[in-house]
Parts: structure tokens; sequence; C-alpha cells
């Protein structure tokens, strides 16, 4: 196997540490030149993965031609950046997309914005609860991978399958890719509660109300019931909301020891995707009439358009209803 990896984030760092473990030839393309030097020269991510000493078969590029003869590319930057990362890769080769997100100004998803910057190339979706830290220590991970062609599917699960990396395959590639959008901005909720002290009652119903939400705006996209409870959505729905591993919960639990949206996000190098997602979703998801009450009070606070005091009575005091 020839996996070219583009994006050397946590995440692709980490996927190209577990594709490369058996002594396979494994390219990552990074953004940064220096993380190049530092992968080829000292065997380190410095930036992103820096306490993870990586494999001597995994060689880093900042040249995209180099990308042109591998037989896979995992896509793995955030999702704002997909559009124009895409559309300079080589041509022809399946993209296997990583980011999870929602493509601002378009309300578009990985997928759709792939096919337009990138129409030759066959197109599959991974994701699922993947802290990238656990994985490039070879700790256990199940995720789904989903793409329409199932016999291409089949034959990427095989060749990125580790003994502790188990894909699970789907057809169903936008309830995959809505799992991964959705359940960052909720994250973010859960982060809220927690640093405001809201207990661990307030967690678990954010993450079930959260995920009605999900499956709400999900199946009004066309996404299967099953896709949702699976890896992709309920699963990575729990990790994300229970750990400050994560990236938009820490960025929520910032909101909610009332920090500013402003100050917490300025000048940060690593993403925290629900950030992006959040108002996007919002958008999208009143435009086919679904109601994301969670995902509003997310927005609001983002864009510090109420006190949190204010988002959080908001949300206790809807009116009851039916589960
Ligand atoms: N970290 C994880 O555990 C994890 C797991 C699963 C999925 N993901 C998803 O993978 C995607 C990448 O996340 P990550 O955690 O690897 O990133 P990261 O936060 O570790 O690193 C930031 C990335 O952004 C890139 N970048 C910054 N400016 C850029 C620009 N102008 N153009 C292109 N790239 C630029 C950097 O090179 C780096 O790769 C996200 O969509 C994330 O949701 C992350
Ligand atoms: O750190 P987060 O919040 O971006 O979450 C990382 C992964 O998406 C978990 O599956």
């Amino acid at each position: 196997m020839k996996a070219g990896v583009i994006g050397a984030g946590a995440w692709g760092t980490a996927l190209a540490q577990t594709l490369s473990a058996g002594g396979d030839d494994v390219r990552l393309w990074a953004f940064e030149p220096d993380v190049v030097d530092a992968i080829n020269r000292d065997r380190v991510n410095p930036l992103y993965l820096p306490e993870v000493p990586l494999n001597p078969s995994l060689r880093a590029s900042g040249d995209m031609a180099d990308m042109a003869d591998r037989d896979m590319l995992l896509i793995v930057c955030p999702a704002q950046h997909l559009r124009g990362i895409v559309g300079s890769a080589p041509a022809g080769i399946p993209l296997i997309l990583c980011s999870k997100g929602i493509e601002a100004g378009t309300g578009l998803l990985m997928s759709e914005v792939a096919e337009q910057a990138q129409s030759a190339s066959p197109i599959a979706v991974l994701s699922g609860p993947t802290f990238a830290h656990e994985v490039a220590r070879g700790l256990p991970t199940a995720i789904t991978l989903a793409c329409a062609d199932a016999e291409l599917a089949a034959r990427i699960a095989a060749r990125i399958a580790r003994p502790a990396f188990r894909p699970y395959i789907s057809d169903d590639v936008v309830g995959a890719e809505i799992g991964g959008a959705v359940k960052n901005v909720l994250a973010i909720a859960c982060g809220v509660a927690d640093g405001a002290g809201l207990g661990l009652n307030a967690r678990a119903a954010l993450i079930s109300r959260g995920f009605a939400e999900m499956t709400r705006f999900g199946l009004a996209r066309g996404a299967r019931a099953e896709t949702l409870g699976g890896l992709s959505g309920l699963g990575d729905l729990v990790l994300t909301c229970s750990s400050t591993n994560s990236r938009n919960f820490s960025l929520g639990k910032g909101l909610g020891e009332g920090r500013s949206a402003a100050e917490l996000l300025t000048n940060r190098r690593t993403v925290a995707e629900g950030a992006f997602t959040a108002p996007v979703l919002r958008e999208a998801a009143r435009s086919v009439g679904v109601d994301m009450p969670v995902v509003e009070a997310v927005c609001a606070l983002l864009e510090e358009a109420a006190p949190l005091v204010q988002v959080i009575d908001a949300l206790l005091t809807r009116p009851l209803r039916p589960e």
C-alpha cells in the first residue's frame, strides 16, 4: 500500500503513524515547512503530536506533487480548508475524507465540497470516536468508513485496518458526515455545562437531547438512523462530550467558566471545528425546519449574543413536550 495523508495536524499524523506501523510506505503532506523538516529529521511532529515518536518509514513532504504516486489519499485538514486542499491534490486517486465539519458560506458537507473540487476522484469518509493521541499510541479504536461504492469501501477498509484499528463499512456517507460535524457543536455545549458547574445530570441531558437534534437534522438531510446511532454519530458524541481531551469540549468549558469566545478562539493553533460548524449548522437546520435549541444556544455563546445565565435559562424554560 502506498498511502498519502494530506494534513499533518494531530489526526493526520496519528493516521500516518497507524498506517506506517508495519513498515508500509506512507507519505504525509504538511502545511508547515517546519513540520516537514521535523518529521523527516527528528521523527516527531513538534506542533501537533509532540509526545509520539514516529515510525522511520513515515516520510513527510510539503510538495503536493509527491502525492501523485499514492494509491489512496486521506484528507485530514481543517474543514474550512478542505476545498483548497482537495483542489490542489492530484486527480483520480480515491479520497478518504477525515475532516469533520460543514463548509461556511455554502453549507456543504465535506463530500459535497470534495466532489466540486475534484470531480474525477472517488470519495469515502472516515469518521468516528478517535482521539488522535490514543490512535497514535496504538490503543484500540473502531471507526466508520462510509462510501457509496461497496467494492471500494471493502478495498479501503482492508488496507487501513490494523489489529487495534477497526473500520466498520457503511454506504451512508451523509450520515457519517453529519454525525461527525454535529457532535463537535454538541461537545461545546457539554463543555459549557462542565465549566459552569452544572453537573453530570446536565451533561447526560445534553448528550441525549443533542443526539435527538443530530437525529432530526440527519434524517432531514437523508441520513439513516442506524448510522447516527453508530460510531460516527452517537459513539463520537459520547467520546467528545466526556473529556477535556476534546478541543471542542475544552472550548465550551472555557465559555462556561466565563471566558469570552474571542479570547478562546484568537490565535489558537489547533482547530475546534464546532466553532466554525455551529453557525452554518444553525442556518442549515433552520432552512429545513429542524429545531436545534442546543445548537442555537452554542451559537449565542460563540457570538456573545447573550450572557451565559440567560442562554442556560432559555434552554431550561422551553415548553415541556413529549420526549
Ligand atoms: N485530533 C483528533 O483527535 C481528530 C480526530 C478525528 C478527526 N479530526 C478532524 O481532523 C481534522 C484535522 O484536525 P487535526 O486535529 O488533525 O488538526 P490540528 O488542530 O491538530 O492541527 C491544525 C491543522 O490545520 C492545518 N492548517 C492550519 N492553517 C492551515 C491552512 N491555511 N491551510 C491548510 N491547513 C492549515 C495545520 O497544518 C494542521 O494540520 C479536523 O476536521 C478534525 O475535526 C481530528
Ligand atoms: O478534539 P476534538 O473535539 O476535535 O475531537 C477529536 C475527534 O473528533 C474525536 O473523535
